[in-house]
């Protein structure tokens, strides 16, 4: 129960409702206990009738008619709290579910990128739903049964021992077993239905993969192959929800055999003790009847309750797990830290701890605001690494990077990340329309903001070709842009920030010469009071850059400017030279 513990905060956020909802489950409760009494009642009468005790039968009818209306109220007013009780607990229970998926989300956006390379997505997103909804089903239903349980039991064993406490003892002997038993059945069931759920997952997976690959899966003529690892799959799921429903199916019969048990009980002690004159009258043998009945979900539920309250401990230990992870890259700075673009890498190494690779080796350069800066390598030199520590999404391991003179560590983090415009190698545009792809670099953009980015990425034009233009939506159940359209809308998701500092790691890689040059020479006007770093592998596209810089397997090799570096020779030169030759033929 101690990483449940984590819970009582949002307990303490809806007291007063979880108050409301006890206070509502007792008068429901009260209600409901009076049918079996009034019920007793009616069979009195009609007892006393016979043994001639009453002997008008108008009083019988009036007597009958009164409990007849007692039992309907009583049902009634029972109905009408049991709803407010389920609409207390359970909304309850939403409301914490929902203000527990925004921290974990919250927590989760605020971790480092080292916290994503080491656990899969898969299983941030199993914890922020399944996890999260089995948490809710202890702090809705469980604690909902649990004070409906424990107030049925105050009230209803309460008043059977007043009438009749020796049939009480037997009546109520079975309960127990039967409690015990719907726990045993409740964790085999939570055992296998894990399974399923597992081979769910993978199934879903399967088809996912299958589906998104299906071109690939076309051209190799592998469909039945394909077929037959899906069939495999599904047969096992298959013979794992038959598991599954060999257990669930014996979880009515066991509450039925042990209800039949616990009224024969009734029957046959309570008659015994009417026969020697301990029971007054046959109304107290169908009342406890009823009883019995009224108490069987409730004691079942004790043993389906501790199941859910174990099953929510483990997943919120899994959810602590990620809600005590620290990031490793923190904002230490409150005041503001305006930021104009000079930078400076100062004796730079990095290492990557989790693949051990030292990406960059004493690297020292500098780049004043306005200039543009080309880093030209071979492929895993360190290009984009370079990029990662400018925007901190990692730090350091050696020496020190300055952003106008003061240490990055030093600058508020916010301040930092708000003043650059980062264009990825990977362009990763979100199923929504262009124009708010683009807006997600500045959310209060105009239409013409969007419409002049667009146009200074060399992608407008493209864009009012489609039926919808710029409310063309992208994604799986949209348009699917093509390589080089998906760089340029990213560009213009980074041109319309305006940042002071613009990252574009190899991101015109996919467009063609043409379209590269127009796009640098939008650039060189927009870039002018900006610093520029441009990671590419084409000597086009450095060549106009203010510097250059060429990496080898994280150690700078060659640095100067594109003349400087063709006076040389080196990597720059026979770069420059082979590309020439074949874009001559
Ligand atoms: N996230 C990461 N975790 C661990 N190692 C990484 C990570 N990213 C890159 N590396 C390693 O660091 C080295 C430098 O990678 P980097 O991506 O900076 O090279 P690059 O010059 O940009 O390559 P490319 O031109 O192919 O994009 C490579 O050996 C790579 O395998």
């Amino acid at each position: 129960m101690r990483a449940l513990r984590h819970l009582n905060k949002y307990f303490l956020k809806y007291k007063y409702r979880l108050l409301i909802g006890l206070f509502i489950t007792i008068i429901a409760r009260i209600f409901a206990v009076a049918v079996p009494k009034f019920v007793g009642d009616s069979v009195e009468i009609v007892e006393q009738y016979i043994n001639h005790s009453i002997t008008d039968i108008n009083e019988v009818k009036s007597g009958l008619i009164t409990n007849i209306l007692l039992i309907l109220g009583s049902v009634l007013i029972a109905a009408f709290f049991t709803f407010l009780m389920r609409q207390t607990f359970i909304v309850v229970s939403r409301f914490i579910e929902f203000d527990l998926k925004n921290e974990v989300f919250e927590h989760y956006q605020i971790l480092s990128l080292n916290f994503y390379k080491k656990n899969r997505t898969g299983d941030l997103m199993n914890r922020i739903s399944e996890d999260v909804s089995k948490v809710r089903m202890y702090v809705g239903p469980a604690i909902m049964y649990s004070v409906n349980t424990i107030t049925l039991f105050v009230v209803v064993i309460g008043y059977m021992i007043t009438i009749a406490p020796q049939l009480t003892l037997y009546t109520v002997a079975p309960l127990p077993i039967l409690s015990i038993s719907i726990y045993k059945l409740s964790v085999a069931i939570h055992k296998r239905s894990t399974i399923v759920q597992q081979y769910l997952s993978k199934l879903t997976t399967f088809t996912q993969e299958s589906f998104s690959g299906i071109s690939v899966i076309k051209a190799y003529g592998i469909e039945n192959q394909t077929l037959t690892n899906f069939t495999e799959l599904s047969n096992t799921s298959k013979e794992k929800n038959i598991d599954l429903v060999k257990v669930q199916a014996l979880f009515f019969p066991l509450m039925v055999l042990l209800i039949g048990v616990s009224n024969l009980l009734v029957i046959y002690i309570g008659g015994q003790q009417y026969i020697n004159g301990t029971i007054k009258d046959l109304g107290i043998i169908v009342e406890f009847i009823i009883f019995v009945n009224m108490l069987t979900w409730p004691v079942a539920t004790v043993g389906w309750v501790t199941s859910i309250i174990q099953q929510a401990e483990a997943s919120q230990v899994r959810i602590n797990e990620f809600l005590r992870q620290e990031p490793e890259i923190t904002n230490t700075v409150t005041t503001q830290t305006p930021i104009t673009g000079n930078i400076v890498f100062d004796d730079v190494s990095f290492t990557y701890d989790d693949t051990n690779i030292t990406a960059l080796k004493n690297i020292s350069f500098s780049i004043n605001s306005g200039q543009t800066i080309a880093i030209i390598g071979k492929t895993g030199s360190g290009k984009s690494t370079i990029l990662d520590l400018l925007g901190r999404l990692y730090d350091v391991s050696h020496g020190e990077i300055k952003v106008d003179n003061t240490s990055i560590q030093k600058l508020n983090l916010i301040d930092l990340r708000s003043s650059i415009g980062y264009v990825p190698q990977d362009a990763f545009l979100f199923s929504d329309s262009i124009r708010n792809n683009i807006k997600f670099g500045k959310t209060d953009a105009s239409d013409d903001d969007v419409i002049q980015a667009a146009k200074n990425s060399a992608v407008h034009k493209n864009i009012v070709e489609f039926s919808k233009g710029y409310d063309t939506v992208l994604g799986e159940r949209g348009i699917t842009l093509s390589g080089g359209q998906k760089q340029r809308v990213s560009i213009a998701r980074a041109i319309i920030k305006d940042p002071s500092i613009l990252l574009f790691d190899d991101c015109l890689s996919a467009v063609d010469t043409e379209t590269e040059e127009e796009i640098l020479n939008n650039l060189h006007k927009i870039s002018e009071n900006k610093t520029t770093f441009i990671v590419s592998h084409r000597v086009s596209t450095a060549r106009n850059a203010d510097k250059i810089i060429v990496l080898d397997e994280g150690k700078i090799i060659q640095k100067g400017t594109h003349n400087q570096l063709l006076e040389v020779d080196g990597y720059y030169k026979e770069l420059y030279l082979k590309q020439l030759s074949e874009k001559e033929i």
